[in-house]
């Protein structure tokens, strides 16, 4: 990453994390974890799965609280003004499918980055990125996901690191960068993380599994964790002395992350009286007597050990040249988002666009329209005015009904499923309002939702020879106000039911409930039901179709 204008260098910062824990009801997921990185540093975390090296990012990215324990920046404690200028790459790449590369970094940009930069320097940001994670071959690939292939693995998660990237942030989190790559890009990236560390001043702290040795050799400052206790915390190229000191010795030629996950990694062999597997690791010595590593050059010559020194680094962070503060400006960092309510509407409706729309507009879904409808206009073809086939005319009107409610649902829910983590994410990003997001949704997606009830109410309607062109706007009104009502049902479901199959059990009870309630298909309810058909669905539209239907028909009524 050395093009000068990608990044711009940060002001030199120090991040203490003091005695932090982290406890759930049953479990101590950290354990007095201590330790610190200055600007410039690239601080791994390492230790066995299970560690707590992704509860450690969570907690400093302010996901996860932290029961005791502090976290300043420069002294002062870490705030949400500190923590929007943080990236947090997840170890889960959670990005909305159907958009391309380009369209992904192109809405992070447009939407992260503040409005006052203007848009050419946005894309040329995004190019600059992309050339150098390597990405350019995939720019315009779809992301993908288990149904529809995309972008690989490897290729994912770098994208996922470019768009955390182009805030520029000053702190970086990535957990598990190179979880998935081959050893060559892998090495790669974690070269470029590195540069991008020194060059541009700024503070990256990565978990990492098992690095190679070239990769280990990059890190400034490493933190082992096991079992959420600080087994080594300090200068990563003595870590190997500090373990031989307490008699642990790596051999030459050996991949020193390897010799300290081997010695770290719980013993599940070792089974206790009662024969339950025990964890003991092939450690001399506790883990908390581990703790602290070496911290500079100078200590080591001084012949000062873990116990000597405080667990600080003393990388001065005088000397870097500050060429400017990055895109936040004096007063941009008291803001609560960085793009106005508009920005985030327009952006957010386009994105949701072009996620919807595949998806909305799905083959199979008008295929099955069409049948349905082609099917319905055969049955009811033309179909006479008169009493005697009152009761046809409400049998088609109630299966539009049925269809459009139970396929309206599935598409509501569906939708607001698969966007869930994405939302979750970039407004734990603070990328925007959440009322921005609900708005954009409904604008975005309401023509989509609508063509195909549309198409599909004009057909049977004109097939089956219901009424005139006034009864026709009259039909097709009501059944988009019906699906409307829909929406908003499976809106509300989907706000209150995370669970995707418990929203559609909901949803299928709440409807069908409804259509049995609703006074027409049971016509003797219990009188202390006889309410609830005002509060169903489909007892307005119902009744307000066949009104219309059946106004030429006096004896009907
Ligand atoms: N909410 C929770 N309730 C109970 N246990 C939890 C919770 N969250 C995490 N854990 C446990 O805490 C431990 C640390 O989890 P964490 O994800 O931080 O580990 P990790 O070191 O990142 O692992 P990996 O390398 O496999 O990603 C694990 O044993 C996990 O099962």
């Amino acid at each position: 990453m050395s093009s000068r204008e990608m990044e711009n260098v940060s002001k030199s910062s120090k991040l203490d994390f003091k005695d932090l824990v982290v406890s759930t009801k049953s479990k101590v997921l950290l354990k007095n974890v201590s330790g610190s990185a200055s600007s410039g540093d690239l601080l791994a975390v390492m230790g066995p799965t299970g560690a707590g090296k992704t509860t450690f990012l969570n907690v400093l990215a302010g996901r996860v609280s932290h029961d005791s324990g502090t976290i300043t920046l420069n002294g002062s404690p870490l705030n949400k003004t500190h923590r929007r200028r943080l990236g947090y790459v997840l170890q889960n790449d959670i990005f909305l499918s159907n958009l391309t590369l380009w369209e992904t970094l192109y809405f992070t940009a447009m939407i992260r980055i503040p409005d006052k930069v203007p848009k050419q320097e946005k894309t040329e940001k995004i190019y600059t990125i992309v050339n150098s994670l390597g990405l350019k071959k995939c720019l315009h690939t779809p992301i993908g996901d288990i149904f529809s292939r995309g972008l690989s693995g490897g290729e994912k998660k770098r994208a996922n690191i470019a768009c955390e990237l182009l805030t520029d942030p000053d702190l970086l989190l990535i957990d598990e960068p190179t979880s998935g790559l081959d050893s060559s890009t892998a090495h790669t990236l974690m070269v470029q993380l590195k540069n991008y560390a020194t060059e541009y001043n700024k503070t990256i702290v990565a978990t990492i599994h098992q690095p190679s040795s070239q990769v280990f050799n990059m890190f400034s400052t490493l933190l082992l964790l096991v079992d959420g206790e600080v087994a080594y915390f300090g200068l990563a190229n003595m870590v190997i002395e500090h373990f031989a000191s307490l008699g642990m010795t790596c051999s030459q030629h050996y991949n020193p992350a390897d010799f300290l996950l081997e010695i770290l990694t719980p013993d599940l062999n070792t089974r206790d009286n009662e024969g339950d597997i025990k964890k003991t690791h092939s450690l001399q010595v506790p883990i908390g007597q581990l703790n602290g590593g070496f911290v500079t050059e100078s200590d080591k010559e001084e012949g000062k050990g873990p116990a000597d020194v405080p667990l600080t680094l003393v990388r001065s962070c005088s000397d870097v040249k500050i060429v400017n503060d990055s895109y936040i400006v004096e007063g941009e960092t008291t803001r609560r988002w960085p793009t106005s309510l508009w920005t985030q509407f327009k952006m957010l409706n386009w994105r949701s666009y072009k996620q919807s729309k595949g998806r909305i507009l799905h083959t199979f879904d008008i295929i099955q329209a069409a049948f349905i409808a082609a099917f319905s206009g055969i049955l009811f073809f033309q179909t006479e005015n008169s009493v005697n086939t009152v009761r046809d005319r409400s049998g088609l009107v109630m299966t539009s009904l049925i269809y459009w409610s139970f396929q309206m649902l599935i598409t509501t829910l569906l939708g607001f499923t698969g966007e869930r983590g994405v939302v979750s994410k970039d407004r734990s990003a603070g990328a925007y309002r959440l009322s921005a997001y609900y708005l954009s949704k409904i604008t975005s997606e309401m023509p989509l939702l609508l063509s195909v009830p549309v198409l599909y109410n004009t057909a049977v309607y004109w097939l089956a020879g219901l009424g005139g062109v006034d009864g026709y706007f009259v039909y097709l009104g009501i059944g988009i106000l019906h699906c409307l009502m829909i929406q908003s049902l499976a809106h509300n479901i989907a706000v209150l039911v995370k669970d995707v199959r418990l929203s559609m059990m909901v949803g299928n009870v709440i409807i069908l409930a409804g259509l049995m309630l609703g006074g027409f298909l049971n016509i003797n309810p219990p009188d202390w039901l006889l309410w609830v058909k005002y509060v169903t669905l489909v007892h307005y539209p119902y009744s307000a179709t066949m009104t219309y239907i059946l106004k030429d028909l006096p004896d009907v009524w």
